[in-house]
């Protein structure tokens, strides 16, 4: 099923403009939601506020912590909430006049699990399918289609209740792809996956948009999943537009090298004989915060290429093994806190502890409640 990508303008001003390609345009979009029982919120919720962002075809990353705004942003694109100022364009459709239309060309996979226990795959999607407008017969050979591209097609004639939560978060992205749509909004779909679910889940997002053209806006809180996933990320935080940028911007590289040698008889601490050498030889060290002895990686300031002959050569003098010797990159933890997470980039070993600070996890394993905030403590 190729779909050409859509390649609409958005009739907002911004986006008429020569060569400008979009699929998603909003404009100063705030959205408030009016007194809430809670104390905290006797003046109301601002979910967005004056959110302006032009997404791109693609797949794009939506970050943000919970209550960021993300599900409200949806909802609006949906045309299923209004906004309560600006405005936003979808496929070039005004999200305030054409909720109807734009609901027949994009797909919507929502966060919370809102799936019939007691009916099929089949009998669930095609049922979808048959809403979006589809007659029965095509219904019935998308939803098989589309059971087949998630992976369920084996499983497709069981009563979705004794589905596991990988296999549900697939009957959901199946119903959001089976009519065919331009463009697909995904609220946080590796939401309750271990991290095979999550890796197969990523890489049929990908699949989506390389196989069959549609565009992809992708919600996660998980920092470490957009990063390999999505050609754009866009990043929110209490309803603001903190960045939108290419993922490669984000993770551009740094000039900092992360060297990692072995211990020896003559050097039973490896480690802190190539930091004094280096520190001999005027190499730039960055401090790790570590008790000499305790760490294994040595943080590396690249003056210019010599930097890398000397780190080489003073390795080779001092007769240690190269563990390894890696470019480190910046990560999009360091919107959320540039100083805390260039510090931390320095610190960490391993690029998935990113969202350690910023209360946003880099990578399933560190979705763990974070102490002092969890989750929410960006
Ligand atoms: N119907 C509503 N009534 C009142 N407040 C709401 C409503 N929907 C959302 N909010 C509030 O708006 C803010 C944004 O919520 P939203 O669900 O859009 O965030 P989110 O980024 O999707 O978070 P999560 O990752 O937890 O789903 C939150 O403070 C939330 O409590």
């Amino acid at each position: 099923m190729p779909i050409p990508p859509s390649g609409l303008t958005c009739p907002a001003d911004r986006a008429t403009t020569v060569g400008c390609v979009t699929v998603i345009v909003t404009e100063g979009l705030s959205k408030r939601f009016p007194l809430g029982t809670d104390r905290a919120q006797r003046g109301g919720v601002t979910a967005l506020d004056r959110l302006t962002v032009d997404i791109a075809p693609g797949v794009t990353g939506l970050i943000g912590s919970n209550g960021a705004g993300k599900s409200t942003l949806i909802k609006i694109l949906l045309g299923l909430s209004p906004a309560s100022e600006g405005r936003a364009c979808v496929l070039g459709m005004d999200v305030a006049t054409a909720g109807g239309p734009i609901r027949e060309r994009v797909g919507y996979m929502p966060e919370h699990d809102c799936l019939p226990p007691d009916v099929s795959a089949t009998e669930f999607v095609v049922h979808m399918a048959r809403m979006s407008g589809l007659p029965p017969t095509a219904a019935r050979e998308r939803t098989a289609d589309t059971l087949r591209h998630v992976g369920l097609y084996e499983e497709r004639y069981r009563p979705i209740g004794g589905y596991s939560t990988g296999m549900r978060q697939r009957v959901k992205l199946a119903q959001a792809l089976v009519h065919d749509p331009r463009l697909v909004l995904l609220d946080e779909p590796t939401n309750g996956l271990d991290p095979a679910g999550r890796d197969e889940m990523l890489g049929l997002i990908r699949r989506i948009h390389r196989e069959f053209g549609i565009s992809v806006l992708v919600t996660s809180h998980l920092l470490g999943e957009l990063e390999r996933t999505c050609d754009h990320v866009v990043v929110i935080d209490g309803g603001r537009l903190l960045r939108s940028s290419a993922t490669s911007d984000f993770t551009r590289t740094t000039t900092t090298v992360a060297v990692e040698v072995t211990d020896t008889d003559r050097h039973p601490d490896g480690t802190t004989a190539l930091r004094t050498a280096l520190t001999a030889a005027g190499v730039g060290l960055r401090t790790d915060g570590a008790e000499p002895g305790t760490s294994h990686l040595l943080l590396i300031d690249v003056a210019d290429d010599s930097t890398y002959d000397t780190v080489r050569d003073t390795v080779a003098g001092l007769g240690l093994g190269l563990v390894r010797m890696e470019q480190r990159r910046h990560r999009i933890a360091e919107v959320f806190h540039p100083r805390e997470a260039e510090a931390e980039a320095g610190l960490q070993a391993k690029p998935q502890d990113a969202g350690l600070r910023t209360g946003l996890p880099a990578d399933p394993q560190d979705e763990r409640p974070q102490k002092g905030g969890g989750r929410d403590a960006v």
